[in-house]
């Protein structure tokens, strides 16, 4: 009988660990890791990195719209051998799984986005590295090997820092490009305003700008002169509301690889992506930071697969915390789910192990949760293994 290494071994190293004592450090239920960082890490980047817009009525819906899908198991399916491998804008994944862009990781551990793409890289699970990265692209880029890697842009308004970005990602082996639209502005996130906190504006750079030529030559002192006048001009540049559809045409021309708008939500923006001659979108509310009283990301997920389903990659996040969420967004016609808040906690709290923790039990717990509702990997997966609400 052939021995196939699965997600859901996991599971058994953890009993086998046990024998000797030793526990996991980190609970295996990924909803418990907020509150553990609250606990242990600072209340300023705990509140930036839990909160979301208005009075979190987008993340709670992005949750609920999860739960209230149910699995509907099926039985003596034979799925002793499995594979959660997909296929993803032409490359090929271990699982069904990237690590979402977040932005300067450096307010949860010293290592930040590194040691995030090192346990993404380990795992054979792509990272998305966020414009706003603490850390220069390259640094990351090398840190990872030739571990998967996708460049996420946050979209500025000075063409000359996007084109050079695109350059630098390009040369520093980043394979897709992930446009992030849905955050021309900040939102207004009452959780950071009342502590009047952003990590932009607490000594925390976002390196990824401040290392890049075009952003420097944009500035009238040297950041280690100025660097107020450096982060005003960041958050001054970094994305650009007066962006429009023909204006992907830059992008497209800029940038050969496969192109990924994140932040899509309307069947009709999906249809402009397409004919935009993009690869693929990402059904995203940004975790419900950006638009308070949005629609959840899982409601809009069936629109969009059946707008576009046939010509682009339909990628999903926003409320992902266990493997049946996971499983859910695949049954709901996504090719892969991001996943964001958890890992930065697992960063927070325990490094790039923590990272690993996180990916691991996720991975685990979909590969179990698949197996036991009757499907070898997520090719056989269909909005029928739901109930109800599957569109
Ligand atoms: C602290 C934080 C920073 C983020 N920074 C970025 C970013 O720089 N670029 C981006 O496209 N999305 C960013 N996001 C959104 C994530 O990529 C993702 O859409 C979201 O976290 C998914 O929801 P989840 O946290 O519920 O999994 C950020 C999210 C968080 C929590
Ligand atoms: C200026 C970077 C914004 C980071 C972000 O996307 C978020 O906080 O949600």
């Amino acid at each position: 009988m052939a021995t196939t290494r699965h997600w859901a071994d996991f599971q058994y190293e953890i009993y086998l660990n046990g024998m000797t004592g030793a526990v996991p450090r980190l609970p295996t239920d990924l909803t418990r890791l907020e509150e553990l960082a609250g606990h242990r890490l600072g209340p300023g980047p705990v509140g930036y990195v839990a909160g979301s817009a208005g009075s979190g009525s987008t993340a709670r819906a992005n949750r609920a719209a999860l739960d209230r899908r149910r699995i509907v198991p099926r039985m003596l399916r034979d799925v002793h051998e499995r594979d959660l491998s997909v296929e993803v804008l032409g490359r090929p994944l271990r699982a069904p799984l990237a690590l979402a862009p977040i932005g300067v990781l450096s307010i949860m551990h010293p290592d930040a986005e590194c040691a995030a793409a090192r346990a993404a890289a380990a795992r054979g699970v792509p990272y998305i590295l966020s414009s706003a990265s603490s850390t220069p692209m390259e640094q990351v880029a090398e840190a990872m090997g030739d571990g998967e890697r996708w460049f996420q842009l946050y979209w500025a308004k000075d063409r000359d820092v996007t084109a050079s970005f695109l350059d630098r990602a390009r040369a520093a082996g980043y394979t897709a490009l992930v446009v992030t639209l849905d955050t021309p502005l900040l939102a207004w996130r009452p959780r950071d305003l009342d502590q009047a906190y952003l990590p932009f504006l607490h000594g925390v750079g976002t390196a990824n700008y401040f290392s890049d030529p075009a952003f420097r030559a944009g500035l009238a002192k040297p950041v280690h002169e100025d660097p107020n006048a450096a982060v005003t001009h960041f958050v001054g540049m970094f994305a650009d509301p007066a962006k429009t559809w023909p204006d992907l045409a830059f992008l497209r021309e800029h940038w050969d690889g496969p192109i990924v708008l994140k932040g899509i939500l309307h069947p009709d923006d999906a249809r402009s992506a397409a004919d935009a001659g993009m690869d693929g979108v990402v059904v995203s509310n940004h975790g419900g930071r950006q638009v308070a009283g949005s629609v959840a990301a899982a409601d809009a997920l069936p629109r969009v697969v059946e707008a576009v389903g046939d010509r682009l990659t339909v990628l999903f996040d926003s409320g992902i915390r266990t493997g049946d969420d996971v499983f859910k967004a695949l049954a709901l016609g996504a090719r892969a789910v991001l996943l964001g808040r958890p890992y930065a906690y697992g960063l927070g709290l325990d490094g790039q192990a923590g990272v690993d923790h996180v990916i691991r039990c996720l991975l685990a717990e979909l590969d179990l949760t698949l197996a036991l509702s009757g499907h070898a990997g997520p090719g056989s997966l269909t909005p029928d293994d739901l109930t109800g609400e599957s569109a």
